[in-house]
Formats: C-alpha cells, sequence, structure tokens
C-alpha cells in the first residue's frame, strides 16, 4: 500500500483528493494536515466521507508527513515550496497541486506570483506534471509541479495541433476563451465568491495578464518547439465545477490540407481520460463533473481556415485532484486510472 499525505485537507483540492483516494485500492490515508482543524475527525468536517475516512487533521509537520511515501500539497502558492525539501531529503514524493513548480523560470515565477522563488535548486529537479504531455518525464521524478486548471484544459486541446514536426496553425496567434465555475477560486471566503455576487453573473477577469498565461505558453513551446503566443482570457462562470475553454486558431495550408477530426482521434487514441467527441459535437461541463475526464470536440466553422477547439474538463479533478492522482500512479508503476474510473455526475 502507499502512504500518503495531503497537506491542505480542508480545501477544495485537499478534499476532492480525500474523495478520490478513499476508494483507491492501493493506498493507505496516512495523514491530513490543517491548521485551523488540527485533532478534529475529517469526517467531521466532510460528512460524505463518514465510514470511509477515518482519521484527524495533523499540523503540516514533517513529523506528522515522515512516514508517507508521497505527500499531496494542496495548498496556497509558497507552501509546497517551503516545505517540499526536507520531504524530499526523507525520500518522500511530493506532489504540488499549486504553481511553486511549474514555471522554469524563477523570473517570471517572481513576476507572476509576487514573491521571489525560495528554492531555485530544487525547481531544477522538478518536472512538469501534465500527464498526457510529459509522462515520461515525470516517471522517475521525485517533485512534480502539476499543471494548472487551465492549463491542463488549453494544453490537451493543442496538443495535437503542435506536436507536428511542420506548423499546422499560426502558433503566434491563439486564443483561448476559458471559462470556469467558482470553485477555481479555492474555498477561502473571497467577496467575488459570494452567492450574491457570482451567481446571476457572467464576467471576464485577468484580461490584460494571467498568472497561467506564462505556464500556458511555456508548455505549448515544449510541444512544438518553435516559438508560441497566446492570448488567454478567462472568465468566471455561476456554475461550482467545471472549465470550458474555447480555442480559436488559424490553420496555414498544410493545416487546411489534413482532416483535423482524423488528427486528433488517431493523437489521443491510447488516452485513457481524454474522449475526442464525434465531429460536430458541443462538449459540456456536465459530461464531465466529477471525473477525471477530458471531452474534446474539434470544429472548422464554413470550412474556413480558423479552427475552433472545445475542451471540457472538471476543475477540481482532470484539473488538480484527479489528475494528481493519475500522477501518483504513474510514479508508483500502477495503472493511471485505477482508483480514477468514477463516471461524470449526471444530471
Ligand atoms: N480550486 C481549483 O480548481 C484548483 C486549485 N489548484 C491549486 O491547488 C491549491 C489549493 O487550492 P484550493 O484547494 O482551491 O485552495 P483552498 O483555499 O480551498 O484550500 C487551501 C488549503 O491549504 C491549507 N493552507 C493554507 N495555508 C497554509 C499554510 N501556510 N500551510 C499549510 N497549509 C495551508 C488550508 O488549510 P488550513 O488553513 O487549515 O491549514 C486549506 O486546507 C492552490 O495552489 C490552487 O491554486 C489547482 C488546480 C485547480
Ligand atoms: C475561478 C478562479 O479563480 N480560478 C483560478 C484558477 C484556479 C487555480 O486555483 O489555479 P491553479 O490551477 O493555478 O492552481 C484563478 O483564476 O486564479
Amino acid at each position: 500500500m502507499i502512504k500518503v499525505g495531503i497537506v491542505g485537507g480542508t480545501g477544495y483540492t485537499g478534499s476532492e483528493l480525500l474523495r478520490l483516494l478513499a476508494l483507491h485500492p492501493q493506498v493507505e490515508l496516512k495523514a491530513i494536515t490543517s491548521r485551523a482543524e488540527v485533532d478534529q475527525p475529517v469526517s467531521d468536517m466532510f460528512p460524505a466521507l463518514r465510514k470511509k475516512v477515518n482519521i484527524r487533521f495533523t499540523e503540516p509537520t514533517l513529523e506528522s508527513l515522515k512516514a508517507c511515501d508521497v505527500v499531496f500539497f494542496a495548498t496556497p502558492h509558497g507552501v509546497a515550496m517551503a516545505q517540499a525539501a526536507e520531504l524530499v531529503q526523507h525520500g518522500i514524493r511530493v506532489i504540488d497541486l499549486g504553481a511553486d513548480f511549474r514555471l522554469q523560470n524563477t523570473e517570471e515565477f517572481a513576476k507572476w506570483y509576487g514573491m521571489p522563488h525560495s528554492e531555485p535548486e530544487l525547481l531544477k529537479q522538478a518536472q512538469y506534471g501534465l500527464v498526457e504531455a510529459t509522462r515520461e518525464k515525470m516517471k522517475n521524478a521525485r517533485l512534480i509541479g502539476l499543471a494548472g486548471c487551465y492549463p491542463t484544459s488549453v494544453q490537451l486541446g493543442l496538443k495535437p495541433l503542435l506536436t507536428q514536426d511542420e506548423a499546422l496553425i499560426d502558433e503566434q496567434n491563439i486564443i483561448a476563451d476559458c471559462k470556469s465555475g467558482v470553485s477555481g477560486a479555492g474555498r477561502k471566503a473571497t467577496v467575488g465568491s459570494l452567492f450574491s455576487e457570482a451567481s446571476e453573473s457572467f464576467k471576464a477577469y485577468g484580461v490584460s495578464g494571467h498568472r497561467h498565461l506564462p505556464e500556458i505558453e511555456q508548455g505549448l513551446r515544449a510541444m512544438s518547439g518553435r516559438p508560441v503566443q497566446l492570448t488567454f482570457t478567462p472568465h468566471l462562470v455561476p456554475m461550482v465545477r467545471g472549465i470550458l475553454a474555447t480555442i480559436y486558431v488559424k490553420l496555414n495550408d498544410k493545416g487546411k490540407s489534413i482532416d483535423l477530426q482524423a488528427l486528433y482521434e488517431q493523437h489521443y487514441n491510447n488516452e485513457y481520460f481524454i474522449d475526442v467527441m464525434p465531429k460536430g459535437s458541443l462538449p459540456e461541463t456536465k459530461s464531465v463533473r466529477g471525473s477525471n475526464y477530458a471531452r474534446i470536440a474539434v470544429h472548422q466553422p464554413q470550412g474556413r481556415d480558423t479552427a475552433v477547439i472545445l475542451v471540457v474538463i472538471d476543475n477540481l479533478v482532470k484539473g488538480a485532484s484527479g489528475q494528481a492522482v493519475q500522477a501518483m500512479n504513474l510514479l508508483f508503476d500502477l495503472p493511471e486510472h485505477m482508483g480514477l474510473e468514477q463516471l461524470p455526475l449526471a444530471p
């Protein structure tokens, strides 16, 4: 059994990890931390886990975590950076759901996250974790900086187009128009997440620059090996879970000459969690809710040279905790879908 610890067990991604790991056949939940709820039974806070999770919250210290084989950080940015080094030194694998180990460039990190990177040497050992794109490099990693939620949706949507030897699109002019449910903002109290603020409303944010832009461009550059430029506009939608990424690309002559539907189907043919839907499909966030699937549809309206790629994921599952469990399975040589076979909740 893999002994697992979660730092940040009271937040949305931490509790989603609990929901998934409680039924994982190879996992023993060893430690779950919360500074605010020390000694409280986890099932008192999350009655949905009663009879399945029988441990109590502890302090996020090495003492609580040192018996683990792997520790997930489901914490705000800056927390994993401060604690990962000593865990890695103790031979414990670390999967950070936050952004501390995603950007390779520490200046970029400081610019977008408003804090200096305190572990530049450790960052060099870290591996970016978007399983379908970086699987081979992740297998032997001690430390994984898991892809963010919007970056997961956008990179999965563009990967078949950007991993060809010859460019198929104008790689300097990609537009990703993304919409997220409110759980993307986390469980902490903020005015923007209040029911009366977020419900019956729909707005863009971060238009002039969002911290996921450098992460997405870094990933897309690694895929294509060529310079890539993206306009990324996130929106807040009055729903709890889900991301819909609507991605616009300009096809070049080579791109216009190929069957995009066939390209996507072949590219993702062996990927358990990626569903390329039939031509003309309109994927809905509801069709992935609570599951680790990404559903993708490719359109070429009027046969013109702009292709529109639609991607839906559950931000808390494929965009965070599900992908984290998929990464753990990879690290411990288990089938990637173990413990992740939940179907979406319907309706
Ligand atoms: N929500 C989402 O859709 C996604 C979130 N992420 C990332 O995952 C991480 C967690 O997000 P989310 O679950 O939404 O956040 P929440 O705000 O819901 O939860 C944060 C958790 O971290 C704990 N925590 C806060 N500060 C510290 C600290 N200094 N030391 C130890 N524990 C701390 C909190 O518990 P306590 O204060 O009691 O210790 C709480 O359990 C973030 O980095 C986020 O960017 C990634 C992808 C998607
Ligand atoms: C709706 C909302 O606020 N979404 C968050 C992104 C979700 C998240 O927590 O970001 P990571 O994937 O980087 O961890 C935001 O825009 O900052």
